[in-house]
C-alpha cells in the first residue's frame, strides 16, 4: 500500500513539475531543449568547464542565437545574439545582476560590481572621477616598475622551456591593482607565498567553484564542507588587510587634516591615494561612506582588477607566440617611440602613440574575452528585438561565442589585429568590457596597464609557440586548465 501511496505522489510529483515547465515556456517566444521535470535541462549543462562554452555555443546554433532553458524550474535565457545583448546592456532599468554574482558577495558585499538599485547609481556616479585621466596617471610609474619586475622574472624563465604565464603575470597584476586602488605595495612578485595572495587565490578558486558547481552552491550544503572554513580564513585576511590599509590612509588624512576633496576632486587627487581618498573624504548624499562600504568598494576594485587583466595579458601573449609577424610590428612600433633607450618608461602621452598595439589587444580580447559571460535579472516583462523575456528571466549574455561568430566577423578564428584597423564597426559586436550604464568602469586603468606590460614584453622578449593549444573555461574570468604555455627568448 505504501509503496502504491509512493509511487503515486511521485507521478503526481512529475506531472505537476512537467505542466508547469510546460506552461512557463508559453511566456516567451525564444525556444530552446524540452525540459525533463524537476531537471529542467539541467543534464545538458552537467559538463565538465572546458565543454561548457562548447554547449552553450551548440543552444545558441540550435535555436537561433537565443535559447531558453531551464535549470530545475528557473528560467535562464542564453544568447549570444548582438541585437538582444544590445537591447539589454543599453536598458537603463535592466541593471540588476544574476545569482551567480551571489558567491562573491561573502568578499565583496555590495560594492560596485555586485550593489544593484540606488547604491550602485550613487557609488557610480562617485567613483567614475576616479578613472579620470588626470589620475590613472598617477599609477604609470607603478605599472612601469612592476613591468620591470617582471621582466626580470621572465628573463630567468627564458631558457627554451614552457613557460605557463598566467600565475607569472597574476603576480604583477595583483601588485599593480593593491598599489593603485590600496596605495600600497604587497609584493606579490616577491612574495608570492604571501598569506594575501594565497587568500586571493583561495576566495577566487571558491567562488568560481560554486558558480560552475550546482550541488555545493547553495548556503546549505556550502555552509556544511570544508570550503566553508577555507572561505572564512581567505575572507579574515583579506577583510583585515583592507580595514588595515583604510585605518592607515584616514589617520595620515586626520594628521594632514584634510577632510574634504577641494573644490576640484579631480585635481585634488593627484596622489598615490587618489582612489582610497576619494572613498573615504567624498560625500555621496551628503554623509561620508560607511567604514564598510569602503572596504566593500577597495576590496571589489581588487578583484576586478587583477584576474581580469592577468587574463587578458596571458591570452594576448598567447596569441602573439603564433604571430610572429605581429611582434615585429609592434616592436617596430615601439622603436619609433623609444628609439635605442628601451630602458625609458613610457609617459601617457607615448601610450596613446602605440596605435598598433591597442589593435592586438583588442583583436586579443575579441578571441579571448576574460570575462566570457555575465548575468542580468529580468525584473519586468519586456520585448526586445523581438525576444519576449518575462519577469524573473535570469539571462546568461554569451560575449565569447558572440565575438567569435562568422556572421559578424570573417574568419573569426584567425586572430588579425589589422581587422580593427579602418573598418567602422557596430560597437555592440566587441563586448570585452561590456556596454551601456554597468560597463567596465576601469577599462582605461585596464588598457592603460596592459599596453605598458605588453610593451616590456615585446621590447625584451621573442615569443615563440609551445604549440598547446588552451582547453578554455568559463569561471568567473575565462581559465584556461592546461594553463597558457609559450617560450620565450630574449631579444
Ligand atoms: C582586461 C581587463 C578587464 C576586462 C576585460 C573587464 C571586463 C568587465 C566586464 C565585462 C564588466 C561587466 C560585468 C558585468 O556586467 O557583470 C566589468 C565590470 C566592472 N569592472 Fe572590469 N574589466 C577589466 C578590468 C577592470 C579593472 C582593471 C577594474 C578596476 C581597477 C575593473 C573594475 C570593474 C568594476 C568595478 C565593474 C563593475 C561596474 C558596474 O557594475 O558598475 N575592471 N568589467
Amino acid at each position: 500500500m505504501i509503496l502504491i501511496i509512493v509511487f503515486v505522489a511521485l507521478i503526481a510529483v512529475l506531472l505537476l513539475s512537467w505542466l508547469s515547465l510546460m506552461w512557463d515556456k508559453r511566456l516567451t517566444n525564444v525556444k530552446g531543449p524540452t525540459p525533463f521535470p524537476i531537471i529542467g535541462s539541467g543534464h545538458l549543462l552537467a559538463v565538465d568547464s572546458t565543454e561548457f562554452l562548447k554547449v552553450l555555443k551548440r543552444l545558441e546554433v540550435e535555436y537561433g542565437g537565443s535559447a531558453t532553458i531551464y535549470l530545475s524550474s528557473m528560467r535562464y535565457i542564453l544568447t549570444a545574439n548582438p541585437k538582444l545583448i544590445e537591447g539589454i546592456l543599453t536598458s537603463t532599468d535592466l541593471l540588476a545582476k544574476g545569482y551567480s554574482y551571489n558567491f562573491i558577495k561573502p568578499w565583496l558585499g555590495n560594492g560596485l560590481l555586485t550593489s544593484e538599485g540606488s547604491r550602485w547609481k550613487a557609488h557610480r556616479k562617485f567613483l567614475t572621477p576616479a578613472f579620470h585621466f588626470n589620475i590613472l596617471q598617477n599609477f604609470l610609474p607603478i605599472f612601469c616598475k612592476n613591468g620591470k619586475v617582471l621582466r626580470e622574472k621572465l628573463r630567468n624563465l627564458a631558457n627554451g622551456s614552457p613557460i605557463n604565464v598566467f600565475p607569472i603575470i597574476a603576480l604583477a597584476a595583483l601588485d599593480n591593482v593593491t598599489e593603485s586602488i590600496m596605495g600600497v605595495s604587497v609584493n606579490a612578485q616577491e612574495d608570492s607565498e604571501s598569506e594575501f595572495v594565497k587568500a586571493v587565490e583561495v576566495m577566487s578558486r571558491i567562488a568560481s567553484m560554486r558558480m560552475r558547481n550546482p550541488f555545493v552552491a547553495p548556503d546549505v550544503v556550502f555552509n556544511l564542507l570544508p570550503y566553508k572554513a577555507d572561505q572564512d580564513k581567505a575572507l579574515d585576511i583579506l577583510h583585515s588587510q583592507t580595514r588595515k590599509v583604510i585605518n592607515a590612509r584616514r589617520e595620515e588624512l586626520k594628521n594632514s587634516e584634510i577632510t574634504d576633496l577641494g573644490a576640484d576632486a579631480e585635481i585634488g587627487l593627484k596622489n598615490k591615494h587618489a582612489f582610497l581618498d576619494l572613498l573615504l573624504l567624498a560625500e555621496v548624499d551628503g554623509k561620508k561612506l560607511s567604514d564598510e562600504h569602503i572596504r566593500e568598494e577597495v576590496d571589489t576594485f581588487m578583484f576586478e582588477g587583477h584576474d581580469t587583466t592577468t587574463a587578458g595579458l596571458a591570452y594576448c601573449v598567447y596569441c602573439l607566440s603564433n604571430h610572429e609577424d605581429v611582434q615585429e610590428k609592434i616592436f617596430d612600433e615601439q622603436k619609433a617611440i623609444f628609439g635605442d633607450d628601451f630602458e625609458r618608461n613610457p609617459t601617457y602621452s607615448e601610450l596613446h602613440q602605440m596605435k598598433y598595439l591597442d589593435l592586438v589587444i583588442k583583436e586579443s580580447l575579441r578571441l579571448f574575452p576574460s570575462v566570457p559571460l555575465i548575468g542580468r535579472e529580468i525584473d519586468r516583462d519586456v520585448d526586445i528585438a523581438g525576444h519576449r523575456l518575462p519577469k524573473g528571466t535570469t539571462m546568461v549574455i554569451d560575449f565569447f561565442n558572440m565575438q567569435r561568430n562568422a556572421e559578424l566577423y570573417e574568419d573569426p578564428l584567425e586572430f588579425r589585429p589589422d581587422r580593427f584597423g579602418n573598418i567602422n564597426r557596430n560597437p555592440f559586436f566587441w563586448l570585452a568590457f561590456s556596454a551601456g550604464p554597468r560597463n567596465c568602469i576601469g577599462q582605461k586603468f585596464a588598457l592603460m596597464e596592459m599596453k605598458v606590460t605588453l610593451s616590456e614584453i615585446v621590447k625584451n622578449f621573442k615569443i615563440l609557440p609551445y604549440g598547446e593549444e588552451p582547453e578554455l573555461g568559463a569561471d568567473l574570468i575565462l581559465r584556461s586548465r592546461n594553463g597558457i604555455k609559450v617560450i620565450l627568448e630574449t631579444r
